[in-house]
């Protein structure tokens, strides 16, 4: 359909974005490519993100799942992160700050540290928008990886030239109770990682009480 003046006017108003998840920001087109890149992933899986259907919060995080398995070597999330700041600076975005998860994959070689480097350097010169980058910790994963990723996290803060800024805290809230159990992903666990990294100069970002359920707080 052709845009309207209204869709102009909008696009062009200089914004900021200031919550995107890198792996959440994935448009049609850049899916697509992966999916060609990875043909051995099975077919219905790729419908299934591909049909843009209405989800339910759990099945938002199934299709991250899935969207991890596309984007697993630092090749993708150079990709991923140049295809995603170009997309936000053509839609006006003048200001953004990205948020993703450093993940390890031993198959592609790919470390936590080459995963936050890649995203770092992959701001291109030519495009109009200011990019910073938050590490975030998976709650899921409980505090040892919340404490590690921290250091790592203030590690880039000293030496990356402002562009991490953050930390953020997420990861999905419906797995909470599997968590609990653990002992691991409740808040107050996650308490002493956190003020790790709001004393070494990192700014919090804190996804917290999305569903209702134990654990999702911290008390
Ligand atoms: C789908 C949806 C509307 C959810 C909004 N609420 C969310 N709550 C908690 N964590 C999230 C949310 N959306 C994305 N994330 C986090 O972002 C990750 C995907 O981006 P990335 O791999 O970190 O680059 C997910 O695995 C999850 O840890």
């Amino acid at each position: 359909a052709m845009d309207t003046e209204a869709d102009l006017f909008y696009r062009q108003l200089p914004k900021v974005e200031l919550h995107a998840h890198l792996n959440g920001s994935v448009s049609f087109e850049t899916m697509e490519t992966l999916i060609k890149r990875k043909p051995h992933l099975i077919e219905h899986r790729m419908t299934a993100i591909l049909s843009g259907q209405r989800r339910a919060l759990h099945e938002c995080f199934q299709v991250f799942k899935v969207i991890h398995q596309l984007v697993d070597s630092e090749e993708d999330i150079l990709m991923v992160a140049k295809a995603v700041i170009q997309e936000f600076a053509a839609d006006g975005v003048k200001y953004l700050e990205l948020r993703s998860t450093p993940r390890e994959v031993t198959e592609t070689g790919l470390t936590k540290q080459r995963y936050i480097e890649t995203i770092r350097q992959c701001k291109r010169e030519e495009v109009d928008i200011d990019v910073r980058f938050l590490v975030a910790v998976d709650r899921r994963h409980g505090p040892e990886v919340a404490m590690d990723t921290v250091k790592l996290a203030e590690d880039f803060l000293l030496s990356s030239d402002g562009i991490v800024v953050g930390l953020d805290l997420s990861g999905d809230p419906t797995e909470i109770s599997i968590s609990l159990i653990l002992q691991v992903g409740h808040g107050k666990y996650l308490l002493s990682a956190l003020e790790k990294a709001k004393n070494c100069g990192l700014k919090l970002a804190l996804h917290l009480s999305e569903v209702r359920a134990h654990g999702n707080v911290f008390y």
